[in-house]
């Protein structure tokens, strides 16, 4: 048997940190998780360890790469002192050991263990600080939460870690940590507990450090209720797409009503964000959140900021080139050579005097980010932006890039089916249905937006002219399309055509 020494205690000796911080390249490089793969890590370091259990802690690790950046993350780790816990561990999670020291425990990662989970569940619910600043919150509904918790680790591609209690709550701890308040927990708990917004996970608890309003708080976990969905909706549409393919008739109703289902929930999404649903308890949301007119300044800095990102992009396609398929280079040379088109295009924006309010937005908008549920939609992941600091992802914006975002996604729905089903590349079929696809994308992306409009009615995040929101919409969708193929070049270089079709669309070149 050996000598039980608290984990938390351990990680005051220096052997066993130094033989920690060793191990941890090749763990994380072994971590679904850790999405720095690509980088090289100089040095690790163990900023600090949160007690959980005897056996458990949280430990936040600041990774250093020899490009000198840095990037800190959580790691849950327990201690496994007895042989037999060691064998079962090794049986079912070999890829989560981390290390095992030498006639001592062996350390692991903790989300596996039942005991751990219902220790971080057991926080969560009696929603305490802990003496060494572990900061636990817990929404309304924990009120009426049981007190056992059944935990199970569910099965889906994710780069945070998520558990799922009761079948009740979706717990997602996050792994790379950003301080300030993370936009996830912040809109969650304010468009469930304070908007009356129905269509987004309830807000039941979070785990940080610090206080919630510290610039520095680093939350590490939130806890909403569980959505019992069928797919997620870009699932869904790819699946509707396909159908439409596999027939010759007109884009079926249920598909556009479900369109215009998603562009109402979208419109409630907004009008809560704004403090503008009838069921809202009506209190002062905080000046993060009350909506603020969009000034002239700002109008100038998007249309800047969007001009930059073009010119950017187009240079990095234009390196890119000859290093492109055939089909996909000549696809490429066309947007380059519409790059002044698209200047163009962005330009109008700057002298268009508006008046709209700005507000917070979801700001990572597709059809990966909504649930469907039995007859509806759950908007979730409000995280915003990956690429952005946190300050940047709370600032407010016009509504209209989430809409833009989520009619870029409709585009990619479209050509994604053509593209991914390997049917209609084996038939050599996908050319002839791309007139198919255009139909199918204005089909669904007008009934989006006619629903969306219609719910907004003169909502003041809205200009008030047609003219203008259609401007406004459509610098975002352009701005989008720009992103994606920047997207897609680094990440999925196959999928560049959908962007590059996007952007010659906008460019009215097709
Ligand atoms: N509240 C929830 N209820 C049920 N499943 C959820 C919930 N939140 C997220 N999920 C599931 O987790 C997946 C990833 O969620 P997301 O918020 O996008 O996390 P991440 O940003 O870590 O990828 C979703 O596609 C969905 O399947
Ligand atoms: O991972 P995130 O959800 O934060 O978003 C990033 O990855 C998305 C791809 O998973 C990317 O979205 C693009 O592809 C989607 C289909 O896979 C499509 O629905 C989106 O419209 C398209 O932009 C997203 O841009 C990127 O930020």
């Amino acid at each position: 048997m050996q000598a039980s020494v608290p984990l938390k205690d351990r990680f005051a000796q220096p052997r066993f940190t130094y033989a920690l911080l060793e191990a941890l390249p090749e763990f994380l490089a072994r971590q679904r998780w850790f999405t720095s793969k690509g980088k090289v890590i100089a040095q690790c370091r163990v900023v600090q360890s949160y007690r959980v259990t005897e056996d458990a802690v949280l430990a936040i690790v600041q990774v250093h790469f020899s490009n000198e950046s840095t990037e800190l993350f959580q790691m849950p780790l327990a201690q496994l002192l007895h042989t037999e816990d060691q064998r079962r561990y090794l049986k079912e999670n070999e890829n989560s050991v981390l290390l095992r020291v030498p006639g001592g425990p062996f350390i692991v990662d903790a989300v596996p263990l039942p005991q751990f989970r219902a220790a971080l569940y057991a926080l969560l619910r009696a929603g305490e600080t802990q003496a060494d600043g572990l900061a636990c919150e817990a929404g309304k509904v924990m009120r009426t939460a049981p007190a056992q918790a059944d935990s199970v680790v569910p099965a889906i591609n994710t780069s945070n870690t998520a558990i799922v209690y009761h079948d009740r709550f979706f717990f997602k701890l996050f792994r790379k940590l950003d301080p300030g308040l993370n936009p996830d927990l912040e809109l969650v708990r304010y468009l469930s507990e304070r908007a009356g917004f129905q269509h987004c996970p309830t807000y039941a608890g979070s785990l940080g450090v610090g206080k919630v309003t510290d610039p520095n708080y680093l939350n590490l976990g939130l806890l909403t209720g569980k959505i019992d969905n069928r797919a997620e909706a870009w699932d869904f549409f790819l699946e509707r797409a396909g159908r439409y393919y596999a027939g010759t008739g007109p884009v079926d109703a249920e598909t556009l009503e479900r369109a215009s289902l998603l562009g109402q929930r979208t419109a409630e999404m907004h009008l809560g964000l704004a403090g503008l649903l009838p069921a809202a308890l009506g209190a002062d949301a905080g000046a993060m959140i009350t909506p603020e007119a969009m000034s002239v300044e700002y109008r100038h800095e998007i249309t800047a900021a969007a001009t930059k990102l073009l010119a950017r992009q187009i240079e990095e396609l234009r390196a890119k080139l000859p290093g492109l398929p055939p089909a996909q280079a000549s696809l490429a040379q066309r947007v380059l050579e519409m790059e002044s088109d698209l200047a163009q295009k962005l330009a109008a924006l700057d002298n268009a005097d508006m008046a709209l309010d700005l507000i917070r937005i979801h700001g990572d908008y597709h059809l990966g980010q909504v649930l469907v549920t039995e007859d509806d939609f759950c908007i979730i992941d409000f995280e915003g932006e990956p690429l952005l600091t946190i300050p940047e992802r709370r600032r407010k914006r016009p509504a209209l890039k989430d809409v833009a975002g989520m009619v870029r996604s409709f585009h990619y729905a479209a050509r994604g089916e053509l593209l991914l089903n390997a049917a209609y590349a084996a038939e050599a079929r996908a050319e002839s249905l791309v007139p198919r696809a255009e139909a199918w994308f204005q089909a669904t992306s007008t009934a989006f937006l006619e629903a969306y409009y219609g719910t907004c009615g003169s909502a003041p995040f809205l200009p008030a002219a047609a003219e203008d929101r259609q401007l406004l919409l459509e610098l975002f969708i352009l701005e989008k399309a720009i992103y994606e193929v920047a997207y897609e070049l680094n990440s999925r270089p196959s999928w560049l055509p959908i962007p590059l079709n996007g952007l010659l669309m906008v460019a009215n070149a097709i």
